[in-house]
């Protein structure tokens, strides 16, 4: 019998650990907070009651880590703890109870949403942005000082005012919904590895050490504790302290809630179970603390959390419904996405008839059986999720689901390589969704942003036999005998579509070498490849080695940039797009005037230039530290005017004041001493 609760206890204890670091390390969660919360309170029970068998290292005693490697480890001030949670009401009560007890009377709380994303400790010392670290194991946490500076809610310096001279705030940093599901389509489209929720997205973001690539991913905070010496002389309470930091220029939620009752505690958290849908970011629960100062002192602490606040969480809702089928979808990169047809059921407010499973890993970790009756979750509240299959309900004979060994389109045998979750289809060049996927990513905006030329039009051209590979799009312009007998495409849009293509030949290497739709390679990506090797020959001699070495680029991207470089078709194709004028190396007027003047200042480019392209302009700002914005706002320091600029950009900045420059004296800002 102890032998088995020593076994319950030793395998509770490394299964949490492994949980932890998963979630905190690498931005990842393999099974639900829901049951990582049974789990942790069954192993807290089990140790209460059998201290002696209680690992050292459990997880009930300490605050989950999120300390790596990759940044300096700096000590918190005040510690950084965790928060006790529920799921139930009652429970709640109790908490209460113990609360009155311990005071001898009701207290105030304060009701605020739990935002779910990542907490940050940010110092502020005489009004300026000093050090913002992550909660790592409570104690110290990894310096992000730079990523944090990207968010553009969190102010860098405050106005002048009555703040104390060095104090902390603590905030939640999370990710909106709708960037989340924009970046991460971006993601899948380019082959990248996605994430699971915004959640993940930003703590993943935040753990980057590229800080313009964080300023690409628009993160966001809310802040809602201020730490400071002889904090209670200053504010009587929490709530004070709250209006107070708003009136300092920080994001504080607008959704918090003075409350002088339990009850009137609980028709929050209700409202909020079910208005939290139409809440543009994620919450996971209500996060309740005691307002008064004294009273949160006289609570105290317990080794991983304060005693005078708590989390009510929110379950995430699940319902039953049938398998119906699975389809197996191919990308442009030749990866293949198991999709789940579900019975359509009602979930959260939508009709959920599709789920992603993400990969063969992810069908037999979940044992999927044809016609099983399944759990469907929303994750992250956004993407439907198959959380378990339910066995008693299995129809008798139903077979395991078999991942098929061929491609669906067309028919080759499907490859995954060692280390990688996901087939592939190797048939790059015979199978439909790859060849006209690679050249509908090709025609991008991001990419080579091919004017008159749409991705229906690339299914029709591929269907009619027109062009089966991204050179041949550049060979239509001498091919036009052949399109004006094409039903609805009059001479007006095939002249069009001609100077879209004549037109692309400008766009610099970075963005051609991303247009390729190499796996693996996003935008980032190649931009920094771009700028590293600063040409494809350089590039085509460079050793798997020496691309991993480019900053975050890694040993997946570098192999696989490595073998679509020493394959014999692709260097036709590329010899081939080079015969039409497209650049395969970088201006040299950029490399040789990379430097630092332009450091710490915001651009915006507008109108259009005689000697420059938007995208050169913008590459040589940021080459020397500058940083491009996408609207005129008051962070932003110059606008750079060409001709044909629109009016009201001219208006809103000279309303905000801002200096309206040439290029001309942009390069003068560049080359000063
Ligand atoms: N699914 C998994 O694999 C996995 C693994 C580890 C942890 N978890 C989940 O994470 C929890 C432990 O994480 P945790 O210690 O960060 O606890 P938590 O997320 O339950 O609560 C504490 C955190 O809430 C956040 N928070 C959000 N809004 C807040 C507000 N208004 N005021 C104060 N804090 C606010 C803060 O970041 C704080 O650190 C577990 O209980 C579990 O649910 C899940
Ligand atoms: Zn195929």
């Amino acid at each position: 019998m102890s032998q088995d609760i020593q076994d319950r206890i030793l395998k509770l204890t490394t299964e949490l650990n492994d949980y932890n670091y998963q979630y905190y390390v690498l931005a990842n969660s393999v099974v639900s907070d829901f049951d990582f919360d049974k789990k942790l309170k069954e192993l807290e029970a089990l140790e209460n009651e059998y201290p002696e068998y209680r690992d050292p290292n459990s997880p009930t005693l300490k605050v989950g880590g999120d300390i790596t490697s990759k940044f300096n480890t700096v000590a918190h001030r005040w510690s950084m703890l965790s928060l006790s949670n529920t799921y139930n009401e009652q429970e709640l009560r109790d908490f209460d109870e113990r609360v009155q007890k311990a005071i001898g009377h009701p207290v105030d709380y304060v009701c605020e949403l739990k935002f779910d994303g990542l907490s940050i400790s940010i110092t502020f010392e005489n009004g300026k942005l000093a050090r913002a670290i992550t909660r790592g194991d409570g104690t110290q946490g990894d310096e992000v000082t730079n990523n944090v500076k990207t968010i553009r809610s969190i102010p860098h310096q405050l106005k002048a005012g009555a703040y104390p001279p060095s104090f902390d705030i603590r905030g939640e940093i999370f990710m909106h919904k709708s960037a989340f599901l924009r970046l991460n389509k971006e993601r899948e489209d380019n082959g990248e590895q996605t994430y699971a929720n915004p959640r993940n997205f930003a703590s993943g973001t935040i753990k980057l050490q590229d800080s313009g690539e964080v300023a690409k991913r628009p993160l966001d905070c809310f802040l809602y504790f201020l730490y400071t010496e002889n904090r209670n002389r200053i504010f009587a309470t929490h709530w004070d302290s709250l209006q107070a930091v708003k009136e300092w220029g920080f994001p504080v939620c607008d959704e918090t809630k003075l409350c002088t009752s339990i009850d009137e505690v609980l028709n929050f958290v209700h409202y909020w179970d079910i208005q939290r849908h139409q809440l543009t970011y994620d919450i996971d629960g209500i996060v309740i603390k005691v307002n008064e100062y004294a009273y949160q002192e006289e609570l105290g602490f317990t080794a991983k959390s304060p005693r005078w606040a708590t989390s009510f969480k929110f379950k995430a809702e699940r319902v039953e419904t049938i398998l119906n089928s699975i389809s197996y979808q191919v990308g442009r990169t030749g990866a293949v996405t198991p999709v789940a047809n579900l019975q359509p059921v009602l979930l959260a407010g939508t009709t959920v008839k599709r789920a992603t499973l993400h990969n063969a890993n992810e069908i037999a970790r979940l044992d999927l059986h044809a016609g099983d009756t399944v759990f469907v979750e929303k994750g992250g509240e956004i993407i439907p999720k198959i959380i378990a299959a339910n066995p008693e309900k299995r129809p008798v004979d139903a077979k395991a689901i078999q991942y098929p060994t061929a491609c669906p389109e067309c028919g080759t045998t499907l490859v995954r390589r060692d280390g990688e979750a996901v087939h592939y289809c190797p048939n790059e060049d015979g199978c439909r969704p790859q060849i006209v996927g690679k050249m509908q990513h090709f025609i991008g905006r991001k990419m080579m942003d091919i004017q008159g030329l749409g991705k229906e039009t690339i299914e029709t051209f591929y269907r009619l036999g027109l062009i089966r590979r991204i050179s041949d799009l550049y060979s239509l312009a001498t091919r036009q005998d052949e399109l004006v007998n094409l039903e609805r495409f009059g001479q007006k849009s095939i002249d069009n579509m001609i100077a879209g293509l004549e037109k692309s030949k400008e766009k610099p290497f970075e963005k051609v070498l991303f247009a390729l739709g190499i796996r693996h390679v996003g935008e980032t990506v190649a931009k920094k490849l771009a700028l590293h090797f600063k040409s494809l020959e350089q590039l085509k001699n460079a050793s798997i080695e020496d691309i991993a070495n480019v900053q975050d680029a890694g040993i997946r991207i570098a192999e696989s940039v490595y073998e679509y470089l020493h394959q014999d078709a692709h260097l036709a194709e590329l010899d081939k797009l080079a015969q039409y004028g497209l650049n395969f190396a970088i201006a040299e007027k950029v490399i040789l005037l990379a430097g630092e003047n332009l450091s710490g200042k915001t651009f915006l480019i507008s109108g259009v230039f005689a000697d420059f392209s938007r995208e050169e302009l913008g590459a040589l700002i940021e080459s020397h530290g500058g940083k491009m914005l996408s609207s005129i706002s008051a962070k932003l320091d110059y606008l750079v005017a060409g001709d044909k600029m629109g009016p009201s950009k001219l208006v809103k900045a000279e309303k905000l004041k801002i200096p309206i420059i040439s290029d001309q004296d942009l390069l003068k800002m560049i080359n000063q001493n």
